[in-house]
Formats: structure tokens, sequence, C-alpha cells
């Protein structure tokens, strides 16, 4: 099939990759011109594993091309998906005006029947609104279906080829017909589509999404009364994990979810219930632990510096907001850099990928480090913000020559409690005994 995908941002870009990876000729348009010559060069504007082979093959075999003129994307597409931003309002709300603006100058553009689809996260109605502008603009046919996009940054790739899930909301046998062909090579293995109605599905990414940090947030709040009363959230994870239930998944406790979609998925759902007149009490309630818990960790430092971390050399391990990717978007790494910062205290940082975005941001306000180690040298301690697999299994005796003190703030719990003990090591976890 003929394709066109407008935004190359981490949705965007995946999807088409991976739907050239299925025979599909596959044009992305953006309108970033330095993002759009880098995809020409051949060169990948985001770090996403696994996603390099398949951009440079699909390249090369001539089914992945990128532009910036939307009339020539567009042109002799059959479908067209829209993978644009949404970011929250100033009232919290998604915001529509990217969406809405694209399918203005789509709906100007096209001559003949098109699928209209959008992967972003919209709120419910937001098909209706897409298809209403259509209306407004053009007397040529189209069909808007939601299809909203369930990967996750860092095994983005997986994700897509290997959905859990399809989920399509329309109500027009055509659009049913093309997007169920479209996606079959994706479903193989027996995983479902599911064909629902265009509010339904809308819906669908909401409650994922929201449910998955409502998930998150009650071990969040677990792990903070296991320290109070004395027990390991670890063992209690895993002790309820196993109950299929429950699920493993999604219960390690941390520093507060963050990253692009979660913080303002669960606020966009929040106040689209408001405007529904409907009151979510349990979303607030999870926004405002959220809140609470970014500062844990920072929180802990004070306490054990007696509020007073003015001078201390602070080594800061992981800035990405999760592993496997270089994203920064509410990462709970910032939050902290910002608290410590603020107390008058100096961070030198290391993340395998995430350290470009890092230094655009904040540039000379911190230190930059080579490696894990080279960030410790003189640190009075480390701090841990995401659990990159390197930071697992450390050189514990290279870490003792450079750290000044032995003193580590996990926010992950990568390590073993009898470990540090056996160490030395004045050992802070979320949810755990403090061990020195
Ligand atoms: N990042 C994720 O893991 C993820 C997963 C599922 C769903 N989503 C949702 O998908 C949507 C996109 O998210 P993202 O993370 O890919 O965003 P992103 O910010 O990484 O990318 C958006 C891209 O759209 C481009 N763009 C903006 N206006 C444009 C226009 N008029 N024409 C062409 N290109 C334009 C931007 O330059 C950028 O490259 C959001 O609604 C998000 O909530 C994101
Ligand atoms: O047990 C866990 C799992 C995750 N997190 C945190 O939750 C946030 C989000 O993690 P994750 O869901 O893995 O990353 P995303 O790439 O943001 O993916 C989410 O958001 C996407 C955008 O909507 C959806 O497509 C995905 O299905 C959904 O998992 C991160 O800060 C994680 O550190 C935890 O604290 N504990």
């Amino acid at each position: 099939m003929k394709i066109a995908v407008i935004g190359t941002g981490y949705v965007g870009l995946v999807t088409g990759t991976c739907l050239a990876e299925t025979g599909n000729n596959v044009i992305c348009v953006d309108i970033v011109e330095e993002k759009v010559n880098k995809m020409k060069a051949g060169q990948l504007p985001i770090y996403e594993p696994g996603l390099d082979v398949l951009f440079h093959r699909n390249i090369a075999q001539g089914r992945l091309s990128f532009t910036t003129n939307l009339a020539e994307g567009i042109e002799d597409a059959q479908i067209i998906f829209m993978a644009l931003p949404t970011p929250p309002g100033g009232d919290g709300a998604a915001d529509l005006s990217y969406i809405l603006g694209a399918a203005k100058d789509i709906s100007k553009l096209i001559t003949e029947y098109k699928v209209i689809v959008n992967k972003s996260t919209v709120p419910v109605g937001t098909a209706d609104k897409v298809a209403a502008v259509f209306k407004e603009h053009t007397n040529i046919e189209v069909d808007v279906v939601s299809n909203p996009e369930f990967l996750r940054e860092g095994v983005a790739v997986d994700d897509f080829m290997k959905p859990d899930r399809v989920v399509i909301g329309t109500g027009s046998e055509k659009a049913k017909k093309l997007m169920g062909e479209l996606y079959a090579p994706y479903v193989r293995q027996g995983n479902p589509i599911y064909y629902m109605d265009e509010r339904s599905s809308e819906l669908t990414k909401y409650a994922a999404n929201s449910f998955l940090a409502t998930k998150i947030t009650f071990m969040n709040e677990v792990a903070n009364l296991c320290e109070i009363v004395g027990a390991d959230v670890d063992a209690v994870r895993k002790g309820i994990g196993s109950d299929d239930r429950i699920g493993k998944r999604f219960l390690f406790p941390g520093i507060g979810y963050g990253g692009s979609c979660f913080p303002k998925d669960v606020q966009a759902l929040e106040k689209a219930a408001v405007e529904h007149k409907y009151d979510f009490k349990i979303l607030k309630a999870v926004m405002d632990v959220n809140e609470k818990q970014k500062t844990v960790l920072t929180d802990k430092v004070l306490k054990y510096y007696k509020g007073d971390v003015k001078g201390k050399k602070f080594a800061l391990w992981g800035l990405a907001f999760k592993p496997e990717t270089d994203d920064i978007r509410e990462a709970p790494a910032l939050y902290i850099i910002n608290d410590l910062l603020a107390g008058g205290a100096e961070v030198t940082v290391f993340d395998p990928e995430a350290m470009g975005n890092v230094r655009a941001l904040l540039g000379d306000k911190i230190g930059y480090a080579k490696d894990q180690y080279e960030a410790l040298e003189g640190a009075d301690a480390l701090l841990i913000a995401t659990e990159w697999s390197v930071f697992r299994n450390p050189d514990f005796e290279k870490m003792e020559e450079v750290l000044k003190n032995k003193v580590v703030f996990d926010g992950r719990n990568l390590f073993d409690l009898q470990k540090m003990i056996d160490l030395g090591y004045y050992y802070n976890s979320i949810g755990r005994k403090i061990v020195s």
C-alpha cells in the first residue's frame, strides 16, 4: 500500500519504518527541515534500539522516504497517518492544534478518497472534529479512523512489529478493510485487532495509560508505606505480582512516572472528565502522589545531610526518563538536578544516550562525565535515577577508588541490600530498609 506518515517523532518514524518493513511504500512528512535533511542523509534523529537496521534497509530498498512537502507526501497515499504532538494546553487538556491544523492542510490538497488515520493520543471526539475539518474544506470523501499507538520507547520496534493488540476505531467498512489488510502482517501470531467505534478507540488509549500510571503510583505508595512499617517493597511486589489478576509488570516503585505520555495523558483524561462534569477522583490522586514521588530521592538526600547540601558534590547516573531511550521529557532526573542545584550542590551526570539532550537543556549548569565512573570522581554521594543495565552490576572496586564517600541514593532499587552492607555502603533505596 502507499502510505503517508505526518510527523516523524518517536511514533511517526517507528510507524513509517515498520510499515515500510512489510512492503508498503511510505513517505514521512515533517515540518522540521533539519530533521528531514538528516533522515534523507540516512541519519536517525532519535535513539531507538533496533530502528537503525530497518530504517537503513527500507531507505536502501526504496520503500521509505522523507519530505517537508505535504502535497508531495500525500499525493499518492491511500492512507495518511497523523503522528503529531498532542501536548498539554495551558489548562492541561490536550492541545489539538497540530492535529486539526494538519487536517486542514491535508483537506485542501486531496483530490481523491483517503483514509485519514489518527495515531496521536487524543481526547474522545477528536475523530469527529477532524472529520468536520474535512467537511468544511473539501467535497472529497474521506474516512477518519482512530488507531491509537501503544508502543513504548526503548522497545518501540518490537511493540510495533508484534503488538499485544491493534485498536481500530471506525464506522466505515471501506476503511476497516484497508486497515485490516495493512495490519495483518503484524498480528500473524494471533494477537487481536479490535474494531470499535472511534470514541471507544480514543478512550481505550487514555484508559490504558492512566491504568498503567495508576498501577505504578499504587506501588509507589506501597513502597512509601513499606519504609514506614519496616517491610520490603521488593518482597511485596513479588508477593502480589505472581497473582495473574495483578500481574508482574509495571509494579516497580521508583521516583515517579515520567516520559512524554503518562504525565500528559493522565492529566488530559482528568481534564476531559471535568469537561463532561465527571469527577475522576482516582486520577487526581494519581497525579498528586506522582508529584510528591518525584522528590522522594532528594528528600532522602536532604534528610541525610540535615537539610544542607550547599557545596556538596553529587554524581547522578541516569538522565533519560527510562532506559534504552534518549528521551528526557518529564524525566525524574531533571527534577532531582533542579532540587540539588537549588540547594547549592554541584552535580555531575552520566547517561548512555541522553547526555546530548540534557546538555542542550542545561548547558554548563552541571558537569558531564564520559562514563559512569568519571561522574563519581570526588563525589560525596551517588544518586541513581534511571535503571540502565550498565548500572546494575558496576565495578564496585573502581567505584570505591573514585567516590569520596560510600553513599548511594538509589531511585530504582538496583542493588542487593546484603551486598551493599558487605561492601560497607550507606545505601538508601525506595521502599526498602536503609542499610549502612
Ligand atoms: N512517544 C511515545 O512513546 C508515544 C507512544 C504512543 C503514542 N504517542 C502519542 O503520539 C503522538 C506523537 O508523539 P511523539 O512522541 O512521536 O511526538 P514527537 O514530538 O516525538 O514527534 C512529533 C513530530 O511531529 C512533527 N510535526 C509537528 N507539526 C507538524 C506538521 N504540521 N506537519 C508535519 N510534522 C509535524 C514534529 O516536528 C515532530 O517531529 C502524541 O500524541 C503522543 O502522545 C507517543
Ligand atoms: O514498573 C514501572 C514501569 C514504569 N515506570 C515508569 O513509568 C514511566 C513510563 O514508562 P513506560 O510505560 O515503559 O514508557 P513509555 O515509553 O512512556 O510508554 C508508555 O506511554 C506510551 C505513550 O502513550 C504508550 O504507548 C505505552 O504503552 C506506555 O507504556 C517511566 O518513567 C518509567 O520509569 C515505573 O516507575 N515503574
